[in-house]
Order: structure tokens, then sequence, then C-alpha cells
């Protein structure tokens, strides 16, 4: 008996954008994924040999990239802060979108741009943060946090944050400004590349599926 193929999703905010788009890719969860009380994390679908597992969105791209789920949505900001070599990304979802940006308090005073050698940024991505001031020459001491960044700056963890913005209406009502953009993101598919290889009959047509659901949409 050939092992089920296992599809990763993130339970946050991605997911109400990713069900229609796994829909017209021909994949229905069973019933018990749309429960609310459900405590179950992995899900049976309408596709033969196929299960979704609800996780957070970090942990889409570690269970992908080790293998343990064969393919995965998730934001374009988990792969880069990851940089895992076993994923590929072969279609751009088109949802999702958002930019990883620098914030820093409105009423902050300027800084002479010359001196900063060293900043401290609060984050919950450290690698991209690292990267993006290195580029400038700047070392950037990264305290890490999994959510409320914005609070970082009023308390006196950092000056400074780096985090995903949309709307901005979460910075407005924390006092905070966007002072540079470090990236677009929007979310992905991704597949496991050795799975890719040795599961080709079954992955190549469903990342297919895909690529015609996102032009679908779009079209629509
Ligand atoms: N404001 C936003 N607008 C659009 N997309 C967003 C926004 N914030 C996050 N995203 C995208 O959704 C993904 C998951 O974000 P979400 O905020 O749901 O995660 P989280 O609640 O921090 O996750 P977890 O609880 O799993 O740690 C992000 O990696 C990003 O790609
Ligand atoms: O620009 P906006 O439209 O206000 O969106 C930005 C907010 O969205 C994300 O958080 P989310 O609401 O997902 O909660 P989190 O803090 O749990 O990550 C992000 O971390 C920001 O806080």
């Amino acid at each position: 008996m050939t092992r089920p193929i296992t599809f990763a999703i993130p339970k946050g905010r991605i997911l109400d954008e990713a069900l229609p788009l796994l829909a017209r890719a021909g994949i229905e969860p069973e019933a018990e994924f749309h429960r609310k009380e459900s405590r179950a994390l992995r899900f049976a679908t309408n596709v033969d040999g196929l299960s979704i597992i609800r996780v957070r969105a970090f942990d889409v791209a570690t269970f992908v990239a080790h293998g343990a789920a064969q393919i995965g949505i998730v934001g374009s900001d988990v792969i880069a802060e990851f940089g895992y070599s076993e994923l590929y990304a072969p279609v751009d979802l088109q949802i999702g979108h958002c930019r990883l940006s620098i914030a820093e308090p409105v009423d902050a005073p300027p800084e002479d741009p010359g001196v900063a050698s060293h900043v401290r940024v609060a984050t919950k991505y450290p690698h991209l943060t690292r990267a993006h001031y290195e580029a400038q020459g700047i070392q950037a001491e990264c305290v890490k946090l999994n959510g409320a960044m914005e609070l970082a700056p009023s308390l006196g963890l950092s000056r400074r944050i780096v985090d995903l913005v949309s709307s901005g209406a979460t910075l407005r009502a924390n006092g905070l400004v966007e002072t540079a953009t470090i990236m677009d993101i929007s979310a992905r598919l991704i597949v496991n590349r050795a799975a890719m290889k040795m599961r080709a009959a079954e992955l190549v047509p469903m990342v297919e599926r895909f690529r015609a659901a996102v032009e679908a949409s779009h079209a629509a």
C-alpha cells in the first residue's frame, strides 16, 4: 500500500483564503475540519490517499522540509526566514499579501544614519532582519518575539521592530510608523524536493491543479 500524501496548511489568517483555492484545485477537507470545537489535527479529504494537517504557519515549512508532509501552503516570509534548501516553491498563490517592514515610534527622535553601526530590533524574523541590516554594514541585535511586536518600543524592549504589515492599522494603533520595507510577501505552494521526484506521479498533477486554480481565480 502506498503511503498517503500529507498536505500541511497554516491555521492562521491564510487559511480563509487558502480554502477556496484548495476547493478550486479539487481538494475538500472532511466536515470535521470545519467543526470549531474539533481538537483533531489531521483530516481526510475527498481525494483518495490525501490528508490535510493544520499546523502553525512556521511549522508548515518545517513539516514539508523534513518530508513529514510532502506539500503545503505557507507565506514567502516563512520560506525566506528558514531558507530550507529542501523546499521547492513552484506556485505563487497570490493570497496572504503583506510586507515585512521596519517600524519605529512616530515621535522617535531622528538618528544620524552614519552613526548607527548597531541596532536592537524586536522581531519574529531574526534571520531576515540581520541579513537586511548586514547588507548596510549594520549589526542587528534581535530580540525574538512570537507576536505583538508592536508593544516592544513603548515598553523599552527595542527602539525598532521588524514585522508584517498589511493595512498598517496595527502600527497606527500602537503609535508606530513604517520606515522601510524589507520584502513583499504572498503565500506559496511548497513541495518537498525529494518527494517531488519520488512521488512525481501524484505531486506534479497536484501542483498543476494549483497553478490552474490561481489562474482561474484571477480570471474570475
Ligand atoms: N496582516 C497580514 N495580512 C496578510 N497576510 C498576513 C498578515 N499577517 C500575516 N500574514 C501571512 O499569514 C501568515 C501567518 O500569519 P498569522 O498572523 O496567521 O500567523 P501567526 O498567528 O503569527 O501564526 P502562529 O499562530 O502560527 O504563530 C504569515 O506568515 C504571513 O505570510
Ligand atoms: O497592517 P495590519 O493589517 O494591521 O496587519 C499587521 C498585523 O497582522 C499580523 O498579526 P496578526 O493579526 O496575524 O496577529 P499576531 O500578532 O498573532 O501575528 C502582523 O504580525 C501584524 O501585527
